[in-house]
Formats: C-alpha cells, sequence, structure tokens
C-alpha cells in the first residue's frame, strides 16, 4: 500500500484525529479513529486481537495463555527461524517446535502514523517490535547462536492488518531460517468455510505421512483435521477465504510463497490443553502465510523482508 510521507497532524494545528496508542503490562493497544483497533502482546509479538466493525477477526482460545508460559493459542504467533518440529542434523534442531519468536519477550520499538495516499484523510498506525540475540533466554541462545536482529511491523488501516517481518544477519555467518505468520482467523462456523487460490497447487498433507498431493478444488472446504502446507505460490494472488459463498478474508503476501492451512478438528481440539472451548474448532480457520517448504539462507550482513496484508468482511 502506499502512503504518503506526511508527518503527523499532531502538533501541525490540524485537525485530523489521530490514532490511540496505549501499553500496559506488555501488551499494546492501539486504535484508529475510525474505530478499527489491535492488541498486541509483547511476548512472541503475538497480535491477539484485530476488531473491525466492532467485530473481533482473530480467532483466540479462551484457555490461552496470556502470561508467557507457553505461546498464546490463537491471533498471529510467530514463527522463526523454523516451521513445525526441527530436522535432525539441522542448525534448528535443539529449538523448541515453531522456534523462539513466539515465546520470547520482544522490545516496542515506536509508533508512526500516516496518511493514505488513495484514500486522504484516512490515517494508519505502524507499530514496530524488536528482538535481537542479546534478549533471547540462555537456552535459545545456545540452541541457536546466530547474531540475528528481527524487526517485525504490525500496521492496522481502515481495510486491512499488515504483518511484515525483516530479518537481518547481524554475524559473520550465514545463517538458514524459515519464517510464518501463523494467523489464527475467527470464522462463524467451520461447515460454511471455503479458501479459494489454492487450486492446482502442490501441497503436503501433514495429516497423512507428509504425502504430496495437487489440490484440485477452486474452493476447498474443510470437513475434517486439516494441515497442509500448499507451496509456490505467487504472493500477489490473494487467498480468499469465504463463508457462505461471500467472501470475508483476503490474504496477499510478500515474498512468502506458501501457505498453511489447518484446522485442528474435534480430537485435536480436545487434545490441546490450552484450546477452549473444544467446539472452537468449529470458529476457527488458520490461513499462514510463510516461506517453509525450503530454507532461506541469509549471509552475513544481509536482511530479507516477508510480510502480508489481510483484509476482513470485504
Ligand atoms: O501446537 P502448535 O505448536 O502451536 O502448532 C499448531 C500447528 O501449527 C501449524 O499449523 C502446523 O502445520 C501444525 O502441524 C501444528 O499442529
Amino acid at each position: 500500500m502506499v502512503r504518503s510521507n506526511k508527518p503527523s497532524a499532531i502538533g501541525l494545528g490540524e485537525s485530523i484525529p489521530q490514532p490511540t496508542v496505549d501499553i500496559k503490562d506488555n501488551i499494546l493497544n492501539a486504535s484508529l479513529p475510525t474505530g478499527e483497533s489491535i492488541v498486541v502482546h509483547l511476548y512472541g509479538a503475538t497480535v491477539t486481537s484485530w476488531k473491525t466493525n466492532g467485530q473481533e477477526q482473530l480467532f483466540l482460545s479462551q484457555k490461552a495463555h496470556l502470561d508467557g508460559f507457553k505461546p498464546i493459542r490463537g491471533g498471529i504467533p510467530l514463527v522463526f527461524p523454523v516451521f513445525g518440529p526441527p530436522p535432525q542434523n539441522h542448525a534448528t534442531s535443539s529449538l523448541p517446535q515453531h522456534g523462539f519468536a513466539r515465546n520470547s519477550n520482544w522490545e516496542f520499538l515506536g509508533k508512526s502514523s500516516s496518511e493514505s495516499a488513495e484514500n486522504p484523510g484516512e490515517i494508519a498506525v505502524k507499530l514496530d517490535f524488536g528482538l535481537s540475540h542479546t534478549m533471547l533466554s540462555e537456552e535459545f541462545r545456545k540452541a541457536w547462536p546466530y547474531e540475528f536482529g528481527l524487526v517485525y511491523s504490525v500496521t492496522l488501516t481502515r481495510s486491512a492488518l499488515e504483518t511484515a517481518l525483516e530479518v537481518r544477519n547481524e554475524g559473520q555467518q550465514n545463517f538458514e531460517f524459515q519464517v510464518l505468520m501463523h494467523t489464527y482467523l475467527n470464522i462463524e462456523d467451520i461447515s460454511n468455510i471455503r479458501i479459494q487460490g489454492l487450486e492446482s497447487k502442490t501441497y503436503v498433507d501433514k495429516t497423512s505421512n507428509a504425502s504430496s498431493h495437487t489440490e484440485e478444488s477452486p474452493a476447498v472446504a474443510v470437513t475434517g483435521e486439516t494441515d497442509r502446507v500448499y507451496q509456490g505460490l505467487d504472493p500477489a494472488t490473494p487467498i480468499v477465504v469465504s463463508s457462505d459463498e461471500k467472501p470475508i478474508f483476503s490474504v496477499t503476501r510478500e515474498s512468502l510463497t506458501d501457505v498453511v492451512v489447518w484446522n485442528p478438528w474435534i480430537e485435536k481440539a480436545k487434545g490441546m490443553a490450552d484450546f477452549g472451548p473444544d467446539e472452537a474448532y468449529k470458529n476457527m480457520i488458520c490461513v499462514e502465510a510463510g516461506s517453509v517448504a525450503a530454507w532461506q539462507t541469509l549471509e552475513a550482513g544481509d536482511s530479507w523482508v516477508g510480510g502480508q496484508s489481510i483484509k476482513s468482511r470485504l
């Protein structure tokens, strides 16, 4: 999205209402003058709420731990530097499933607001979060001893939620990483949901021995446990989630060519201690933009940026 670099109206004597940003107990609340809002926990830099028109767009388990005890079950946990259980004999082998970003304490780097170039008067707010090797627990630093810096930007506009991650290699050694924005979308009823934009793409089905398939459906329905890694997608082609044939979310990406579609369904939902209530699997679908089918190599001194933009209730 193109925005003007106009400075914030505050102090200029202009009357454009500005976003509000509060931080309390390591939780940030930001809202736009038009009413849209987000909540971000410094633990994991996890976005746990995104409201538009008074409606919650992200799913958060009622049993999610919000005290730093374990990664937050819901919202948008960030997966880095490994997706899933780490492979053996790899630099990430000693890390937990999905790495350390979602279970480390990030710092708030600051906020900025800007005016939409397309719709003057429409204000967006961007919150930046940082995590570097010096901030990791000793355990994580030992398990992945690279000198890195992450800057995660969460931008709330009137029509979208954008999340972007910059990965910097600040050391002398190259490193490999995977990244994923594990977005839990809030839905009314999984039986009415269809996902478009995946047809003819190859996917690995993690529920059946990582077997490889080609998606045949132009509108994928979720009728049982689903855990698929779709690969090699064009990031500019939106993944559209519809309910009762009405589009409710559209996800475009930048530099993220894989998309994971996950729903734990009945048994797995019951088996997760932090997932609740049991039937809540009907109210969520994870559409996760990432780069996970292969490894990104980042050379010493280089940086990489990837992100997603989610539009809701289109
Ligand atoms: O339980 P978690 O570690 O949060 O992982 C939750 C899920 O994340 C992704 O969607 C993976 O593809 C699934 O295999 C995994 O079950």
